[in-house]
């Protein structure tokens, strides 16, 4: 992608890309469209346990299979097994990184057209009443139109952002490891960082039950928003810290590596833990320890499009004492870790960090409008309580 942007101009580029004879010999779209589709069909077969997401304002009750973190063990241990059976046979899977370009090429024309057939499910098909148009096309285009589309039963936004988007990444990271191997053996920069990605993603999919009640999927729609983001920014842009340190090898002092190491799991760890006070709070009905004391909440009452009036707890102790979203600010600072092995001023590797810094500030904005709309006197009053919204005494 680097090579695309900076060495040609992107029209060209594209096009030239395209009626190259590498991309007419079908490899990269194969193997591409051969993941999506090992990825639906582990997603399909394996078991996990009935999961329900929140109910949405309309009173459906969303139904997910819980095997997530399955389908991640199992997609890395194959790809470690495919990545040995190559080796036998002379082979290597960098080739993806060699070829990346057509990579993000052929991910790009695909979500294109994915979210046009989006589009079009929504409006004449869709699987629930948590779907509506504004008739605008390219707002709706962009937005979505459903907030659960499914397709024989699969959960669109289950696909992209888990199964695909959270499992390219992890293989891209390790991919990226062996291309650094391969090109000058051991690098303890690119392995801190790794490690690093690695284990945070690892904690993702031992919670993803937890990201069902996250506004990807309670208020996002399937658009292109989400489905591109997922598809084509998560694979490039989450991943391209450790890209770029295939070809920007540092070796670490070794108290410089396990300070950094030390510093971005302690982040891993409150970030969890403050997604976990959250989830324990709500699924004991405050019957737990916070801190080791009873959590401090407020009984916050809402009203269903129904009219049926419902009630959530918010938490005002722990971490979700110290500032409103304090989990964003250990995200912030894990992403910063997981970069500062490059040590360069160069932007490249910190542009993950500034999309990221980007969208928590403003999915903080829009979580807390959609909490003040939802929940009205009782956000005010959590407001009042926890004045801070993601820095403690700052912002
Ligand atoms: N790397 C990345 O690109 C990103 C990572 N993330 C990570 O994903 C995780 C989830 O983030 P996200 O969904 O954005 O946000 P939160 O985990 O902060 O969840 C926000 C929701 O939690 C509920 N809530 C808010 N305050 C309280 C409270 N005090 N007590 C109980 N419930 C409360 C509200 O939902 P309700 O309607 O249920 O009350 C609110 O909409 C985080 O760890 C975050 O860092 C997030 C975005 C991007
Ligand atoms: C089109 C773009 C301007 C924006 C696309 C954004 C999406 C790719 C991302 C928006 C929110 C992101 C995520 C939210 C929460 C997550 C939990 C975390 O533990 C892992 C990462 C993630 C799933 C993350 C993935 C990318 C987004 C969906």
């Amino acid at each position: 992608m680097y090579r695309v942007l900076t060495e040609r101009s992107l029209l060209t580029g594209l096009s030239d890309m395209w009626w190259s004879s590498r991309i007419q010999d079908g490899l990269i779209p194969c193997v591409v469209l051969g993941y999506m589709a090992f990825a639906l069909v582990l997603m399909v077969l394996l078991p996990g346990k009935r999961l329900e997401g929140p109910e949405t304002l309309k009173g459906n009750i969303p139904v997910y299979k819980n095997n997530g973190f399955l389908c991640y063990i199992v997609t890395m241990a194959a790809f470690v097994v495919f990545t040995v059976v190559l080796k036998g046979q002379g082979l290597t899977p960098t080739v993806v990184y060699d070829r990346f370009d057509e990579v993000m090429l052929f991910l790009n024309a695909f979500s294109v057209v994915f979210c046009l057939f989006l589009y079009i499910k929504g409006r004449y098909w869709p699987s629930s009443s948590d779907s509506g148009y504004t008739g605008n096309f390219i707002f709706d285009y962009y937005c979505g139109v459903e907030l659960y589309p499914r397709v024989f039963g699969v959960d669109i936004k289950v696909f992209t952002n888990c199964r695909f988007g959270l499992t390219v990444w992890p293989i891209l990271v390790v991919l990226y490891n062996l291309k650094s191997y391969e090109l000058h053996g051991f690098v303890n920069s690119i392995f801190i960082s790794s490690v690093l990605q690695l284990v945070y993603i690892t904690k993702f999919f031992w919670w993803e039950g937890g990201y069902m009640h996250t506004l990807d999927i309670i208020l996002d729609r399937a658009g292109f928003y989400i489905c591109w983001g997922c598809l084509v920014l998560v694979p490039s842009l989450y991943a391209s810290v450790s890209m770029y340190m295939v070809k920007n090898p540092v070796h670490l002092e070794p108290i410089t590596a396990v300070f950094l190491l030390g510093c971005g799991l302690a982040c891993i760890l409150i970030n969890y833990w403050a997604d976990l006070q959250k989830l324990t709070t709500r699924k004991t009905h405050g019957n737990c320890l916070i801190w080791g004391r009873k959590p401090n909440i407020i009984k916050a009452k809402y009203i269903l499009h129904s009219g049926e009036e419902k009630e959530s707890l918010l938490l005002v102790s722990g971490w979700w004492k110290v500032a409103r979203h304090f989990n964003y600010l250990a995200e912030l600072l894990l992403a910063f870790f997981w970069t500062a092995p490059c040590m360069t001023l160069n932007f490249a590797p910190y542009a993950y960090l500034t999309f990221l810094t980007i969208l928590l500030v403003h999915r903080s904005f829009r979580d807390e409008r959609k909490c003040s709309s939802k929940y009205g006197q009782y956000w005010k009053e959590y407001c009042r309580e926890v004045p801070c919204r993601i820095v403690p005494y700052l912002i």
